[in-house]
């Protein structure tokens, strides 16, 4: 976009304020679209609003750390936030909404939004609650916004997944779309959580992407054994992580861990999520879809 015609979006803190806006665009027979985000934006985020703009005539931008998918001992007080930072590189967003958390969770309120199966696995148990907190604030989002379309990125794989599921066992009329994992030009999967990394911490990451691209190139040349492909991918992770909590590959929609004795099928994911130094990254491949030139251009 021409610079000069660059949006400044209006920024609004309300419930009442975003529904407000949002309705006067459908009045003006605007498609309404919605990208949820925690802030601290990076070129990942920017990317899922450039797809939104391409859906949707009215772009919503929604930053909020929301604090019910956070556990007791994870990083919600330090989550970084600029939400003067974030505005200025908003330039394909109309409305920038940013609630408090009393805002989002007003005294009285007491619904969730219970999640199922396809939280079992993979960051389910390693964060009890999470998505149960992330689909209440989506649902609340897409209530407070209307949006027809929204839009995830596939970095946050399983929370697509699940959120797909929201809107089908609930019949939000809301189209969900997801974006491809905007990745820096070593690999490294973007992450506003990469700024906690030390650059040392931020080298050791590579092995995130590493192990994934070592896992769909071998899937390429065609390996199918589950345990050899997630082996692929452990070893380098092992060999930095301060801790590791899980490296599985799974069915690509169900979300089911294979056996590492079985041979996995057409689509299946790699997921990893581990901790380096004390910062918490997850990264995934889908075999069969993502090619390894596609996490490392130089693999
Ligand atoms: N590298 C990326 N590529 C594509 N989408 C991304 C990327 N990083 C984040 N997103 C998407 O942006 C949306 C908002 O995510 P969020 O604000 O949590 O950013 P984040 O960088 O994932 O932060 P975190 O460090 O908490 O993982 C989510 O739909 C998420 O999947
Ligand atoms: C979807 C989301 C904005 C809900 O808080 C969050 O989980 C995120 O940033 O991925
Ligand atoms: N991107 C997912 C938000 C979280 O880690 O809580």
């Amino acid at each position: 976009m021409d610079p000069k015609k660059a949006r400044r979006a209006v920024v609004v803190t309300t419930p009442a304020e975003a529904r407000a806006a949002c309705d006067e665009a459908r009045k003006r027979g605007l498609r309404v679209g919605l990208v949820p985000t925690m802030g601290a934006l990076h070129e990942g985020h920017l990317a899922l609003t450039r797809l939104a703009r391409q859906k949707a005539d009215f772009v919503v931008c929604s930053i909020f750390v929301n604090p019910t998918q956070f556990g007791p001992n994870e990083d919600f007080d330090r989550y970084p936030r600029d939400l003067e930072g974030d505005v200025t590189k908003l330039t394909e967003v109309d409305l920038v909404f940013a609630p408090s958390v009393q805002a989002m969770y007003p005294p009285g309120d007491e619904t969730r939004v219970r999640v199922g199966a396809l939280a079992e696995h993979l960051c389910g148990p390693h964060r009890p609650g999470h998505f149960e907190g992330v689909a209440t604030v989506v649902t609340k989002l897409f209530g407070v916004v209307g949006p027809c379309t929204a839009v995830f990125g596939k970095k946050d794989y399983q929370q697509l997944a699940v959120l797909r599921r929201v809107v089908t066992d609930l019949f939000l009329p809301v189209d969900v779309v997801g974006h491809p994992i905007l990745r820096e030009p070593d690999g490294l999967a973007m992450s506003s959580r990469n700024a906690y990394l030390s650059p040392e911490e931020r080298a050791k990451a590579l092995s995130l992407s590493h192990g994934l691209a070592a896992a769909a190139r071998a899937f390429e040349a065609g390996e199918r054994r589950a345990g050899t492909l997630r082996e692929l991918a452990y070893a380098p992770v092992a060999a930095v992580a301060t801790s590791i909590d899980y490296v599985t590959v799974a069915d690509a929609d169900a979300l089911v861990p294979f056996a590492d004795g079985a041979s996995v099928g057409a689509r299946a994911t790699l997921a990893i999520a581990c901790r380096v130094g004390k910062t918490r990254l997850i990264d995934n491949v889908v075999l069969g879809e993502d090619l390894a030139s596609s996490i490392i251009p130089a693999f």
